[in-house]
């Protein structure tokens, strides 16, 4: 049996339908979901293997991507959301009943991703949006209980199904922060 990663990729990444025009995020609750809209399509999908990055029962990673945080709000059951972790860099907003995190908010304005808020692609109503790019934090895993010798298979799954695995961000993402630290080095 292949390694469980997530629900939404362990049976092969969808492609986007590339025209996504934006849905609504629900959460797990039957009684009076939280309801979240956003406009347009995310941005930088990925799975996250980080222990606080929301993850469904039995994952081991969680698929996370960005949108503009203009383009986020909270349309019904607000009421239910609490921040997970008011001390953290993206403070994560959560459904109180079902632990559903509905989106992360950075409210750093000197962070090199402020203006983006995070959110979980798989609680999408609709269908078609961006698939995921990669992996990042993959090592992270073992915070959360996996075994350092499952991690080859881990890796090679990762693989497997197009994404490659990054133990910290990909590349691009690793270049723009430092870019962005850069310039506020220099003014
Ligand atoms: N090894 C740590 C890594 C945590 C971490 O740095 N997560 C990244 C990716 S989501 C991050 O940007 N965290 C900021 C935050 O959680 O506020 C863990 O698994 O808890
Ligand atoms: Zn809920
Ligand atoms: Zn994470």
């Amino acid at each position: 049996m292949t390694v469980a990663l997530h629900p939404s990729i362990d049976n092969g990444v969808k492609q986007g339908s590339g025209n996504f025009a934006g849905g609504t995020l629900v959460c797990k609750c039957t009684d009076h979901p939280v309801k979240v809209a956003v406009k347009g399509d995310v941005a930088h999908n990925h799975a996250c293997g980080c222990t606080k990055c929301w993850k469904p029962q039995g994952a081991n990673f969680s698929v996370v991507a960005v949108v503009p945080r203009q383009n986020v709000s909270v349309t019904e059951n607000g009421d239910k959301l609490q921040i997970v972790d008011p001390s953290a860099v993206i403070q994560r907003y959560a459904c109180k009943a079902c632990g559903t995190h509905m989106y992360g908010r950075i409210e750093n304005k000197g962070h090199p991703f402020y203006g983006l808020d995070f959110i979980h692609p798989e609680l999408f109503q609709e269908q078609g949006s961006q698939a995921p790019q990669f992996a990042a934090f993959v090592s992270s895993v073992i915070e959360s209980g996996v075994k350092p010798e499952q991690m080859a298979g881990i890796r090679s799954r990762l693989k497997e199904i197009g994404l490659e695995p990054y133990d910290c961000l990909s590349p691009a993402l690793m270049d723009a922060i430092a870019t962005h630290v850069a310039k506020a080095k220099a003014a």
